[in-house]
């Protein structure tokens, strides 16, 4: 259990907006509430016992912040902007100024209790670079590992898109009452180029990614636009034990039905095993993510204990994507064309480590790559004539009617991982011990400064220990 603190400041006025929606808020009716939890901003946590596999709440749908609820407000929105696009400019048009409540005639009382800034998240390091208040950021990226740069920029990158379409959306579009209150205003500032406006949707996109849930709205269960934000639900921390909410799932989820079915209440279920304390905070489970996507996406990690680690039972991932990279680049002519050969088969990148389940090992994706790096000599630089007739015992182990291309391959593609793994570890085993880390930005300037290096010491240790453990592996023979 963690300790709970204070009450959101803005928690009553969330409550009496969610009953003018029809949602009984009464202190009788209601089982959870939005509290401080150490290390992790707010969470939600149980103001009486429950039983398992209870309702713990319902959000009315059209307190729900989603394409849905939105679109009557923004022409052409449907066609032109994701729900993500449409969800962030929502929230991006009407960011609460300082510690005042949100101006949406809407959803001002939801936008009000968000979260005010994410000074915290790398992708704000990332972005605000320029920003005079982001030395703290800019010292802490450079002492991130390489796989979780990557991820980052990709993350970014996905940000920049999104960002062009809002910007063209917002300069062709005519609003009406009251969005055109908002929207021209911030229309002028980007005229004027003001930085302060990407600095407001980053804002905002962090908020839906770091917040938005799975819900169905579209016809098709697996659509890219079935996302919501929800009122109170969205207080929820992530865990990865067995004591998480989850979404009352309908048979209607995993069917094709008409759109209009989709529009309901959001309705969620206490652990289904697990009875639950006063006081308890609950959680949900974000998913299954790796160490690195949970810091690049949501800014935290799971603090994984070392002796978990070193009997090899911590779910840890690395990605060697950059290191294998380098490889293929250094094989000049025969390199580009092995990259396209596996571009085409589609096996070129997503290269892992993986130390569950037991034994560690890696991706069957990497050992697709090295089998492949390994078919014609290390030192052979240009594609030899016959270089499609050299493929076919490769593409024998693909189509599943060879285990092996020889066992001379083998034993090669496990040496080099071998030594890839040592350099991992060495360079990781630095990275924990190093100033780098340590080094100081100024710490009172922001609190969250000691929680966020602990983060990444996190995810230099969990490189460490992967490496180590798949290196084991090889030594001792294991299959994969
Ligand atoms: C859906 S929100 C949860 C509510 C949020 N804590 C708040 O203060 O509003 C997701 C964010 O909460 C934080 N978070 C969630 N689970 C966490 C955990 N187990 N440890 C630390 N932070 C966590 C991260 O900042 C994440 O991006």
């Amino acid at each position: 259990m963690n300790a709970a603190g204070q009450s959101h400041p803005h928690w009553q006025a969330l409550l009496a907006w969610l009953n003018t929606h029809g949602m009984n808020t009464s202190p009788e009716a209601m089982l959870v509430q939005a509290k401080s939890s150490p290390g992790a901003g707010h969470g939600l946590f149980a103001l009486r016992s429950v039983e398992p596999a209870t309702e713990i709440l319902s959000i009315p749908s059209s307190a729900l912040l989603n394409s849905a609820t939105l679109s009557p407000c923004y022409p052409r929105a449907r066609r032109l902007l994701s729900a993500t696009q449409l969800i962030s400019l929502h929230l991006f048009l009407y960011r609460p100024t300082g510690s005042q409540a949100s101006t949406d005639p809407l959803f001002g009382p939801y936008i009000s209790v968000l979260p005010r800034e994410f000074d915290s998240h790398p992708l704000t390091w990332m972005l605000n670079s320029q920003n005079e208040h982001n030395d703290v950021g800019r010292a802490l990226l450079i002492t991130l590992p390489i796989s979780v740069m990557c991820n980052l920029r990709k993350l970014a990158d996905r940000f920049k898109a999104d960002w062009r379409i809002v910007q063209q959306y917002l300069k062709d579009t005519i609003f009406e009452h009251p969005i055109s209150e908002v929207a021209e205003p911030v229309l002028e500032s980007l005229q004027s180029k003001l930085p302060g406006c990407q600095e407001d949707y980053l804002w905002a996109w962090l908020n839906v990614n770091t917040r938005c849930l799975y819900h169905r709205l579209e016809q098709s269960p697996s659509d890219q636009n079935n996302l919501t934000l929800c009122p109170i639900l969205d207080f929820a921390n992530h865990t990865t034990r067995s004591n998480n909410m989850s979404p009352q799932r309908l048979m209607a989820d995993k069917t094709a039905a008409p759109p209009k079915m989709f529009e309901r209440d959001f309705t969620i279920l206490s652990p289904s095993s697990i009875p639950i304390r006063q006081g308890d905070e609950l959680y949900l489970n974000y998913g299954a993510h790796s160490n690195r996507t949970l810091f690049v996406d949501y800014g935290f990690v799971n603090h994984v204990p070392k002796d978990i680690f070193l009997r090899g039972e911590a779910h840890g991932e690395s990605d060697v994507q950059s290191a294998i990279e380098r490889l293929f680049e250094a094989r000049g002519d025969l390199g580009t064309w092995m990259k396209e050969v596996l571009k085409s088969e589609r096996y070129w990148g997503d290269w892992t480590l993986h130390m569950q389940p037991s034994p560690a090992h890696p991706s069957y994706r990497l050992i697709t790559a090295l089998r492949l790096y390994h078919l014609f000599p290390t030192s052979a630089k240009k594609v030899p004539l016959d270089a499609e007739a050299a493929l076919l015992p490769w593409r024998d182990t693909l189509s599943g009617a060879a285990e092996k291309v020889s066992e001379k391959n083998e034993e090669s593609w496990r040496n080099t991982l071998l030594q890839l793994c040592s350099t991992l570890a060495e360079d990781a085993a630095t990275k924990i011990v190093s100033s780098d880390i340590s080094a100081e930005p100024d710490q009172t300037k922001c609190q969250w400064l000691p929680w966020m290096k602990k983060n990444i010491h996190m995810l230099w240790e969990e490189e460490f220990y992967v490496a180590k453990e798949v290196a084991n592996s090889i030594h001792n023979g294991e299959e994969f």
